[in-house]
């Protein structure tokens, strides 16, 4: 499918679909409160979750994290890591400083010897005042790096996750949870996490190194004794805390829709009031937190489990050192301060060996967010391989007629190419479920050209609509938009300016013109300016949002707008006038409605029908206004029945 992002000559009237489905939600939105929590958006079906093998692990970790360190920002981001590591090496060199300066002071003390006592009391003093800045240094260079690193990644998937209208596939088939939370929750915590554990690692290994060596040359089977007890420790916690991965990684996704559950409130606040709906609110609010609070429970039990383990490996090595090299010191082969410094190296060299014991909480916790982000990242790739494949799905065109090759001979644009806006050829449309809605359409729509959908609730014009704006691309067929000149549309009206298109910005005296020519002069009063933002769902009436989002088809002037249903809160009168107003811009439009009013504005009709193609006469008698000239009737099979009629 050839879809230009920015060359797109049709307004839906999103807004309108929106608050149609907020007309609707008035209405479905008790069925689906009372329905069922799982009912709610955006969740897959929960299944089982086991967490993903270590492997899978290990190449989601990978592929989430390295595209930033080969990135526009690669040499910033490399220079700076290297200063975190440098930061960390010298902070483990002051760490050795201290495990001598630690032997020589208790060794100072240990023989009365006060004079010495006090000379390593200042050296002792200088090393803190020149060592431990580097600790804090440490710890913000890397801080800031993880802030850098996190605010790439965040425009990487901001970006794939606005391109090519993956956002909208994710929402609409439920394909990925929260996505919002795995932009901003998990892309933090991963950036974080990854970079305290690379330079954990990192301190681990040098630590290791340097303080081996200490503790080797005090006394080897001291050092036989740490490996014993932490390949032991290490074990243990592995075998206790197996479990917490995957309850980790769905407490997030309970929390989260949790959240989205208190969104849906706000979003639906009035027809929730409206139906007094607030007790069925309540449950499935409930319902979604105690799934949380239980998980989290669970989480706790395995969590104590594993602390009583850690808490006790922790405080046993206070003394296990010192009990182990004790008895050189009362045979006095050893000073006291000996066995200060073999306690501080065995705790350094444990604390190394033990990584997994003493960060399994957050190992498990990060293994989550792994997990998260790699499904997101994957679905992310592939919807844009998916888009990119030419040989799936509908294509859909946008031809500029100025690019066509049938240009007359003096440069000029032929008569008939100047006035097909649209070309719909063979089109057969299906749900993302693959379910056949139209089948095998042609049609063509040109300049001042007015196409009224209509046909019963569910049979599938919306759907052909988002098929047409290239929303929905199952099925085959083409479609080719003709365009003189692009815009994109100002499609929400909270968005207000936002959303510019190429040409020169309205002024002021326009916007208040185009405000008179809907009908809604009266309300520039209420607000202060032209630019203030406000929640426009809530202050103005569903009827005056349609009027705005008329206003904003007057600015934009398309030569094709979609309309789906966008005036069906308008009473007849403004209905005729909004439709006056866009025929005199000179606007092609195609609309979906229900009532019988419409027909008037429209010099065509498609009607999708259900009923049996062999009483297609059937159809046009239902509507004796309409001058049944079908000019172009095709029935198909799956009982479906297209009539395109021309009501000159
Ligand atoms: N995202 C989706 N996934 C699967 N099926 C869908 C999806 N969206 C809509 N459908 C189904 O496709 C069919 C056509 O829906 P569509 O919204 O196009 O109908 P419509 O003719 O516009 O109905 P109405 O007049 O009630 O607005 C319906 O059965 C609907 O349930």
């Amino acid at each position: 499918m050839t879809t230009p992002t920015t060359t797109i000559a049709i307004v839906i009237l999103e807004w309108t679909s929106r608050r149609r489905r907020r007309r609707n939600d008035v209405a479905s939105w008790r069925c689906s409160a009372a329905a069922a929590a799982d009912s709610l958006p955006p969740p897959p079906p929960e299944k089982q979750r086991e967490g993903s093998d270590l492997q899978t692990l290990l190449r989601r970790f990978w592929k989430v994290a390295a595209p930033y360190w080969s990135s526009d920002d690669k040499v910033q981001a490399r220079t700076q890591l290297g200063a975190v590591f440098l930061l960390t090496l010298a902070t483990t060199g002051i760490s050795v400083g201290f495990n001598f300066l630690g032997r020589d002071f208790y060794n100072a003390l240990a023989n009365k010897d006060q004079e010495q006592f006090m000379k390593q009391l200042l050296y002792y003093l200088g090393a803190f005042a020149g060592g431990i800045p580097i600790f804090v240094l440490r710890d913000y260079a890397r801080e800031t790096l993880s802030l850098r690193w996190r605010s790439w990644m965040t425009r990487f998937y901001i970006d794939r996750y606005l391109s090519n209208q993956t956002f909208y596939r994710i929402q609409s088939q439920s394909i990925i949870d929260n996505p919002d939370q795995r932009i901003v929750d998990d892309l933090s915590s991963f950036t974080g996490t990854a970079l305290s554990f690379a330079l954990t690692l990192f301190n681990a290994v040098i630590d290791l190194i340097s303080f081996s060596n200490i503790l080797f040359g005090i006394y080897p089977p001291l050092f036989v004794v740490l490996l014993v007890y932490s390949i032991g420790g290490t074990l243990i916690s592995v075998y206790l805390g197996r479990g917490l991965v995957t309850l980790n990684f769905l407490q997030e996704k309970k929390e989260a829709d949790f959240r989205y559950g208190l969104v849906r409130v706000r979003e639906n606040a009035e027809s929730i009031a409206f139906y007094s709906g607030e007790e069925n609110e309540m449950q499935l609010l409930l319902r979604r937190f105690e799934s949380a609070f239980e998980n989290l429970t669970k989480l706790l039990i395995s969590s104590r489990n594993l602390e009583f383990f850690t808490s006790g490996y922790r405080y046993l090595i206070q003394i296990l050192p010192a009990a182990v090299v004790a008895p050189m010191y009362f045979a006095g082969k050893i000073e006291f301060g000996v066995i200060n410094q073999s306690v501080s190296a065995f705790n350094h060299i444990l604390g190394d060996f033990s990584l997994i014991v003493y960060q399994f909480q957050s190992i498990s916790a990060f293994s989550a967010v792994i997990d998260r982000l790699g499904e997101f990242d994957d679905y992310l790739d592939s919807s844009s391989k998916r888009h990119s494949d030419p040989s799936e799905g509908i294509t859909l065109t946008y031809c500029n007629v100025k690019t066509l090759a049938e240009l007359e001979p003096n440069g000029s644009v032929p008569i008939d190419k100047q006035q097909k806006l649209l070309d719909i050829e063979n089109l057969t449309v299906q749900t993302p479920r693959s379910t056949t809605l139209v089948r095998d359409l042609s049609l063509v729509i040109n300049n001042n050209e007015h196409l009224l959908v209509t046909g019963p609730s569910g049979s599938g014009k919306t759907s052909l609509l988002r098929t047409l704006a290239g929303l929905w691309s199952a099925g085959k067929g083409k479609i080719t938009h003709y365009q003189t000149n692009w815009f994109t549309a100002l499609l929400d009206a909270a968005a207000n300016s936002e959303y510019t298109c190429e040409k020169p910005k309205p002024t002021t005296e326009d916007l208040i013109q185009v405000l008179e020519d809907v009908r809604l002069g009266y309300i520039l009063p209420r607000f202060s300016n032209l630019d203030s933002t406000y929640e426009w769902s809530s202050v103005l009436s569903l009827g005056e949002q349609q009027r705005l989002a008329f206003a904003r088809l007057l600015l934009s002037k398309p030569k094709l707008v979609l309309l789906d249903e966008s005036t069906s809160a308008l009473d007849e009168a403004n209905e005729a006038h909004l439709y006056k107003q866009i025929e005199r811009a000179g606007i092609a439009y195609i609309s979906i409605g229900h009532r019988r009013t419409l027909y008037q504005y429209h010099n065509k009709n498609l009607r999708i029908s259900t009923v049996d193609p062999m009483n297609a006469q059937q159809i046009g008698s239902l509507n004796p206004s309409i001058k049944t000239t079908c000019i172009n009737c095709q029935i198909y099979s799956r009982s479906c029945l297209y009539m395109v009629h021309d009501c000159l």
